[in-house]
């Protein structure tokens, strides 16, 4: 298949019929969870016992959505606003800020596309520090608001990222010194990347048979997610299947990514997840992926290791692990796996 499929997504607009390469098979499409009661913990960030129940839901789910989490719903709905504004553009006209092949920045489709036999019924939007180069493609003379409702919402994310680590830092006993490399932007005035990506699910003829983002696990520590007030997000868990995450109004999902899984020495759970799409609305959700500095090295944490517990993971850093998933995608964290045997160098 051309390398230009897995980056140029359908013109949804013009499509009236889910195309057989866009069809999933039910190998791909494994049902949900039998029992609707099974539900993802919903944590209020304003309780006292806020940090155990984030340890329990990390080390059980990988996965839960926080509520009290003084990001203003008035900024989410503006964001959700604008992203509904980009994706509602012409095809030819996102088409001015394709990403380029190798790239990651820009509208595409999701670069975990090239995983698998069947392509998406979604389309992604990836900012990485300033949204400008790109905004500027989409609207020469009016991208001043999107840039500025984005920017923000990566401050914000980024400070209620921080606050999530410190807690769970702190659920496991660790306080922020115990992690040299973890440096909240009070401390240090020298922001890193901020990632926000943002998906479109547009309604979709032939739901049952389409997938609007397969099924992976993230590849940050952990990953803040605003899903609006349309299901479609569903996790992992192991003895259950598929359960969906149900929007709960103005909460934002919570997911464990890979590289707080290595960092926990294998303790908290990195979430599997998908999307799923339906017939009559246009879902959009906004990503936030927040990750170590890029050039610190990461591994299992001093005081996760004991004589009983060895280190799983050799140390990587985001840059590193990211190359090693953008190659080998589900094999990736078997590959930096240690013997059993093996002790801290
Ligand atoms: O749209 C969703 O619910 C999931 C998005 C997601 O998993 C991602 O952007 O990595
Ligand atoms: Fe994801």
């Amino acid at each position: 298949m051309n390398i230009l499929n897995h980056i140029i997504p359908l013109d949804f607009e013009n499509v009236i019929k889910l195309p057989d390469s866009h069809k999933w098979n039910d190998d791909h499409r494994s049902p949900v969870c039998r029992f609707p009661h099974v539900q993802v913990p919903l944590i209020d960030l304003a309780s006292p016992h806020a940090a155990s129940l984030i340890r329990q839901a990390s080390e059980e789910w990988g996965v839960f959505q926080v509520k009290s989490h003084g990001i203003p719903m008035s900024l989410l709905n503006q964001v959700e606003n604008q992203t509904r504004r980009l994706f509602a553009l012409p095809e030819k006209r996102k088409l001015l800020a394709i990403r380029s092949p190798g790239g990651s920045r820009g509208y595409g489709m999701a670069r975990i596309s090239s995983f698998f036999p069947k392509l998406l019924w979604s389309e992604g939007f990836t900012i990485i520090g300033s949204p400008v180069e790109h905004a500027v493609q989409l609207w020469p003379h009016d991208h001043s608001s999107f840039c500025e409702i984005m920017e923000e919402c990566q401050e914000e994310m980024n400070g209620l990222s921080e606050k999530l680590m410190s807690l769970m830092f702190c659920s496991v006993g660790l306080t922020n010194q115990d992690v040299k490399w973890f440096k909240p932007t009070n401390v240090c005035k020298n922001p890193q990347q901020r990632v926000l990506h943002l998906n479109s699910y547009p309604a979709c003829p032939d739901p049952d048979q389409a997938m609007g983002l397969a099924p992976h696990t993230d590849s940050s520590l952990l990953t803040l997610l605003y899903q609006g007030n349309i299901a479609g997000l569903q996790v992992h868990r192991e003895n259950m299947g598929w359960v969906p995450v149900q929007p709960v109004d103005g909460s934002l999902v919570v997911t464990v990514g890979d590289l707080m899984h290595i960092i926990s020495n294998g303790r908290f759970k990195n979430c599997l997840h998908r999307a799923v799409v339906n017939r009559t609305n246009h879902r959009v959700s906004i990503a936030y992926f927040y990750g170590p500095p890029r050039d610190a090295k990461v591994s299992p944490l001093m005081k996760m290791i004991d004589t009983d517990h060895h280190p799983l993971y050799r140390p990587v850093t985001w840059n590193e692990y990211l190359h090693i998933k953008g190659t080998y995608f589900n094999k990736a964290l078997e590959l930096i796996r240690l013997n059993v045997d093996t002790k801290l160098g």
